[in-house]
């Protein structure tokens, strides 16, 4: 079965999202503006597009590791959550962890994004749960 991803390119630079091979898991964002993120600070870098996800998906937004890589650049919220029914414009927050300043270019893959399945669960609300083997351990209860 094919999903399908609607985009809607709302400015005249926006670019469809990118899938460098086929079978790639990531789909690269290219920023529509040119923008200096300096040392240290943060940035919202817009893409120029909306899109319409499939029914029972959602977009996770996140970093290039080249960018992470060779310059410090990461997304601040990764990973970014685009839910199914967001119409907006897509945008990206950036940030420099490095200690040089680095500039977005126009028509830079900034970011990819992952189209992944949301489970829709029903909330119910109870006073006892079951046992588990685990019960509260966690945060290295079984060692290190
Ligand atoms: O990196 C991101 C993350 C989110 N969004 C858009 C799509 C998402 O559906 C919406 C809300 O994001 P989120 O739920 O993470 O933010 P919030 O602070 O909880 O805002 P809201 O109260 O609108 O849900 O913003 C982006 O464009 N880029
Ligand atoms: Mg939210």
């Amino acid at each position: 079965m094919t999903n399908t991803l609607k985009i809607k390119l709302i400015h005249e630079d926006a670019k469809m999202p990118y899938r460098a091979n086929e079978g790639d898991a990531g789909l690269d964002l290219f920023s529509i503006e040119e923008k200096i993120i300096k040392a240290g600070e943060t940035a919202l870098v817009r893409t120029g597009i909306q899109m319409e996800l499939p029914k029972g998906t959602e977009a996770q937004v996140r970093p290039r590791s080249g960018l992470a890589l060779k310059h410090s650049i990461t997304v601040l919220n990764s990973p970014g959550t685009i839910d199914e029914g967001y119409r907006g414009e897509i945008k990206i927050i950036l940030i420099n962890h490095g200690k040089e300043d680095f500039k977005v270019e126009q028509q830079m893959r900034i970011a990819q994004m992952v189209i992944a399945p949301v489970l829709q669960v029903k909330l119910v609300q109870e006073d006892a749960l079951s046992n588990s083997d685990r019960d509260s351990g966690g945060f290295g209860s079984s060692g290190v």
